[in-house]
């Protein structure tokens, strides 16, 4: 890394022990300076130098603010008193907050104190590190909240007084908080009535739902404002301007889970702190070329579909009807013809099979998920030579589905740590690629595919081995790693299913339709056009950081 020039360096009380305190653009750091006198026996023995270097990076810091040392200090809206009694010599004193990391991706505000030998030299460092904060432009100043006081179990509001606004007003960021009186309040609110120029973000305090709604607010809006008719399937969407936070409180936040690693409020509050971006794709979901939906998770038909249909038949059950819902539809074993077209994602990076994982900083992401020409050159070598049917380009299956699943991400939650997408056991799909998973169970056997991304060898399914799926859902297994399973990248821009219809030449099975699950909600229509827009939206996220090589090794980081 560039060695950055030092703004700020003094001498500072931290502890009792003395250290050197430096601050340049990337960093503030501080190192122990000081000789302690180690007793041995009652007498001095000998002295040893306390190792201590410590770093924060200078984006990750929160706030920094005077601490009165010799009062108490109002911290978090309670009165609280000062860690360290003031230090002779060391009258004035300044407290950073900064990101502290924890296991499991979880992001804790900590803070340390620095004592400083006069009040010129405390108000210095108080004023270097402010207006290195002010340099930070991508962090929010002033946001929209919405909290949905029923998502989960309905400790939205609370999670909110308690965990994230203290954070966010010790950062200085102001709010306009609504909380929602009625399903889609927030959607409404953000389409139409909104002054989006007075905010940096919008951010949702709730599930996977909240999220969704928030998603389909800002989309159209953006669509509206700009003149794009959001009926029309081979529309090119207008990307939102305005950043997504997620606050999880939701009974499943496979979002968080997903672009974060981890369903903590404090984490996500801190994410929206430093004004991290993620972008995201959407998938548009139409019928006839009128709009259905949004799809930023899992758009499900045949299993998925029919658990979730079921499910909601069973409300009163709670939160239990998932998993009845689930073994019944299992044991009940339907399957469903149909025909799936869809555009092969050969010209982009990361096969949902390789061992890229998507990251913080992720390359694929970055750049589009747009293949080297190199790389493209071997991809395109690979296509197949015959598939189940092709037209043009696309590549079109007919046969009888158990299910059909695309992800545009992991779809990660506490019950399926790996998530279900096509990305098999170690990896997630990118979150911003362009394209997205495609996985087929299926129950009639055809012709394999040898293509290495988008393929389906349809065998005789057998129930244990479809529960054999199910059940690496659950754990680190390979989901794919089963005949009649297979995974891959399907392109966006235009449609990826055209049709499941039951125009198929009768096999002797009854004609009849599973229902579409989009991100939890039931579609009205078994045939749909599917397009991934690359990169609509942007979160609030860093995505998945890589976890050090011992967990507890956190920040702020020794030297
Ligand atoms: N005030 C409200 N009253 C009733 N429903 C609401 C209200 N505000 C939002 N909703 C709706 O509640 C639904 C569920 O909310 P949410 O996603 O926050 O929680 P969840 O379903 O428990 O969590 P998850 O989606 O992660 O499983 C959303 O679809 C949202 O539209």
């Amino acid at each position: 890394m560039e060695k950055q020039p030092r703004l700020l360096s003094s001498q500072l009380l931290l502890k009792n022990r003395v250290f050197e305190v430096t601050l340049n653009r990337a960093l503030l750091t501080w190192k122990e300076i000081q000789t302690k006198k180690k007793r041995v026996y009652g007498s001095i023995h000998s002295t040893f130098k306390v190792a201590g270097s410590y770093c924060v990076p200078v984006p990750e810091i929160v706030a920094v603010r005077e601490a009165e040392a010799d009062s108490r200090t109002k911290d978090e809206g309670r009165w609280q008193k000062l860690s360290q009694k003031p230090t002779e010599g060391y009258p004035c004193a300044f407290t950073v907050s900064y990101v502290e990391r924890g296991r499991q991706h979880r992001w804790r505000c900590s803070d340390v104190t620095f004592h400083c030998s006069d009040w010129t030299l405390c108000q210095q460092w108080v004023q270097s590190i402010r207006e290195q904060l002010l340099l930070l432009t991508s962090r929010p100043k002033h946001l929209l909240v919405y909290i949905n006081p029923y998502g989960g179990k309905q400790q939205g509001k609370l999670i909110y007084e308690e965990k994230v606004a203290p954070l966010f007003s010790r950062a200085s960021i102001s709010t306009d908080v609504i909380v929602t009186e009625y399903a889609n309040h927030a959607r409404d609110h953000l389409k139409m009535e909104a002054d989006l120029k007075k905010y940096d973000g919008v951010v949702c305090v709730g599930g996977d739902g909240m999220f969704s709604e928030i998603v389909h607010g800002l989309v159209s809006r953006t669509q509206a404002d700009c003149g794009v008719d959001q009926n029309c399937a081979e529309e090119k969407l207008v990307p939102c301007g305005i950043r997504i936070g997620i606050i999880p409180a939701g009974s499943t936040d496979c979002i968080c889970y997903a672009t974060v690693g981890t369903n903590d409020p404090a984490t996500s509050a801190l994410h929206v702190i430093v004004g991290d971006h993620q972008p995201l794709d959407v998938c548009s979901v139409h019928h006839n070329n009128t709009f259905l939906r949004y799809s930023v998770s899992l758009l499900g038909y045949g299993f998925y579909g029919d658990v979730l249909a079921d499910s909601e038949r069973k409300r009163w059950m709670g939160p239990a009807r998932y998993n009845f819902s689930g073994v019944k539809t299992f044991l009940t074993h339907h399957h469903y013809e149909g025909t799936v077209s869809f555009l092969p994602a050969t010209d982009i990076l990361g096969n949902p099979r390789d061992k890229t994982k998507c990251r913080a900083g992720c390359y694929i992401c970055q750049h589009n998920g747009k293949l080297l020409s190199e790389e493209a050159q071997l991809h395109k070598m690979e296509e197949p030579v015959s598939c189940s049917e092709t037209e043009g380009d696309w590549r079109v299956i007919r046969g009888k589905f158990l299910a059909i699943n695309a992800a545009t991400m992991s779809c990660a939650c506490p019950r399926s740590p790996k998530g279900l997408s096509a990305c098999g056991p170690h990896h997630r799909p990118h979150l911003a690629p362009g394209s997205t998973s495609c996985v087929t169970s299926c129950a009639t056997p055809a012709r394999p595919h040898p293509h290495p991304q988008v393929l389906l060898q349809l065998s005789i399914l057998l129930k244990i081995n479809f529960l054999r799926h199910l059940l690496r859902h659950t754990n680190k297994d390979d989901q794919f790693d089963l005949a009649f399973v297979e995974g891959g990248g399907a392109r966006g821009g235009k449609r990826l299913f055209r049709q499941i219809c039951r125009d198929h030449p009768a096999c002797g099975c009854t004609p009849v339709n599973s229902s579409w699950n989009c991100d939890g909600e039931i579609l009205p229509h078994a045939t749909i056009e599917v397009g991934v827009h690359r990169q609509l939206i942007r979160l609030f996220a860093r995505g998945i950081e890589d976890q050090p090589l011992f967990e507890d090794f956190c920040t702020p980081s020794v030297i």
